[in-house]
């Protein structure tokens, strides 16, 4: 495969006349204890996501004659209203913490690339190396002190369609920021498209305001303390680090299971002694995937194992966010140092099920909050300890299949960023229930995995 880089633009936010970006001053926003444990890059890359639009008819000339403009137009109108994207997340040598700081006219970089691939292979569900979807995303720009929070990267295959990479950094947004960042981009391009009038539903504007988020019992702090431990107290360490090693053997692929295949799953949990548990799709979903992770690695039944995931705490706070309040608000639970004989036996996908029915269940008590410092400490010890350390990006009530910027919905959607354990989750694109699972890792052990996923589906 190869990749030419045509252009790097550089798309200023358009913010019309009544904004702080067009005093002198500068936007300082400054994290909270949600954002600061996503400064340690080493263990939590930055999200890659690529999106993919089939265009068979898309021409060299049409591409840069059409469709380019359209998406940099409505690009610049939208980072109008999501202006942090714009922004640099910056640690000045006084201050205890990183703010975002978002200057007049600073840009997001993107990158505009060509390549000769086959769109058809690097968008389906099997296995793809992973360095060339890599190459479909760009870097974050950074310096010693500061780090770009967002960048793309839209690259043409002539004739086949066209893609849509970008690279966050986890410490300004997360997951939810982003699906509503893309969300409202492409409804803004397909308005162009059609020529509709150009608005964002209350529902795709996000809340810049964090006074709502209290800090009551110095959690800043804590997790700082956490942080600078981890990170060695070296700054340049919130930069961008490129995610792993992407040798030509590490390969990507996505797991699909069906309404049907979660229903069966659903159905073995309902024939066992267990009562009381939260039987949702993530659930099912992600205790099958561990189990099967675990099995596929065989070995001493006595190691030890870990697995997390993040829960949204929008809803879960007392009195609750704004559902688009634009940042992080999720935050890690997990079950750490079990040993890998509870999920390989008889009843591992059940004992799965039963402690993150739990860990779902935990995310919504009271005092929840206050828990975040230990938790995060556990977390992080627990990973040196761990043969497996199991997590998940995304979601599967995300709709990135959603995301019609005016030429049809994305035929595939990847996140990148994930490696090993740490797996992905998106809803389906043609069934409203169901999951779509992503795992990259080397492709021997990609087999096995795969075989044990299938044999496990047809018992
Ligand atoms: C903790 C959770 C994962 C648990 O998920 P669950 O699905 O088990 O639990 P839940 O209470 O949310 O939903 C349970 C059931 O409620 C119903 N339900 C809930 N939400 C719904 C919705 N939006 N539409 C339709 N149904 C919905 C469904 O019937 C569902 O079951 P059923 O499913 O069977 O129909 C989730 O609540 C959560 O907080 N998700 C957010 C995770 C997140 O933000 N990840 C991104 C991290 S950042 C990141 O990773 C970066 C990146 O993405 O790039």
């Amino acid at each position: 495969m190869t990749l030419l880089v045509v252009e790097v633009a550089q798309i200023i936010p358009y913010t019309g006349s009544n904004s702080v970006q067009n005093s002198a001053k500068s936007l300082t926003i400054p994290l909270t204890f949600f954002d600061l444990p996503w400064l340690v890059v080493r263990v939590l890359p930055p999200p890659k996501k690529v999106f993919f639009y089939r265009l068979n008819e898309c021409s060299r000339e049409h591409f840069h004659s059409f469709i380019l403009p359209k998406l940099k137009h409505s690009l610049s109108l939208v980072l109008g209203t999501y202006l942090p994207l714009s922004g640099r997340l910056t640690w000045n040598q006084d201050e205890l913490k990183p703010n975002i700081v978002v200057s007049q006219n600073d840009p997001v970089l993107v990158t505009i690339a060509e390549t000769d691939a086959d769109f058809s292979h690097l968008s389906s569900y099997g296995q793809r190396q992973v360095s060339e979807l890599h190459s479909l995303t760009p870097e974050l720009p950074f310096s010693n002190d500061s780090v770009s929070a967002f960048s793309l990267q839209i690259t043409l295959f002539p004739n086949q369609g066209f893609s849509i990479g970008y690279t966050a950094h986890h410490a300004v947004l997360d997951g939810k920021t982003l699906s509503m960042f893309m969300k409202a981009w492409a409804q803004l391009c397909k308005q162009e498209i059609e020529n509709r009038v150009i608005s964002l539903p209350q529902s795709l504007t996000p809340s810049l305001d964090r006074s709502f988020l209290k800090d009551l019992t110095k959690l800043d702090e804590q997790m700082m303390e956490i942080v600078r431990s981890l990170i060695n107290d070296d700054k340049t360490n919130m930069r961008n680090l490129t995610a792993g090693e992407t040798g030509d053997d590490v390969v990507l692929a996505t797991l699909v299971l069906s309404c049907d295949d979660v229903e069966r799953l659903r159905e073995r949990v309902r024939r066992s002694d267990s009562s009381h548990v939260h039987l949702s799709t993530f659930v099912i979903a992600y205790a099958y995937v561990w189990t099967c992770l675990v099995k596929a690695r065989g070995g001493d039944e006595e190691r030890l194992v870990s697995f997390c995931f993040v829960g949204d705490f929008r809803t879960r706070l007392e009195p609750p966010l704004p559902a688009t309040y634009f940042g992080n608000c999720v935050f890690a639970v997990g079950s750490y140092k079990r040993k890998a004989a509870e999920f390989t036996g008889e009843r591992g996908f059940v004992n799965a099920v039963e402690i993150l029915s739990d860990l779902v269940k935990s995310l919504s008590s009271p005092g929840m909050v206050e828990t975040f410092a230990q938790e995060f400490a556990n977390a992080f010890s627990s990973v040196g300890e761990s043969s497996q350390f199991g997590s998940v990006a995304g979601s599967n009530r995300f709709g990135v299949y959603e995301m019609d910027f005016g030429w049809g919905r994305p035929v595939k959607v990847d996140v990148i960023s994930i490696r090993g354990e740490a797996i992905s989750m998106a809803d389906r694109r043609d069934e409203s229930s169901g999951v779509e699972i992503g795992m990259c890792m080397n492709k021997t052990e990609m087999d096995i995995v795969f075989s044990v996923l299938n044999h496990g589906l047809q018992n």
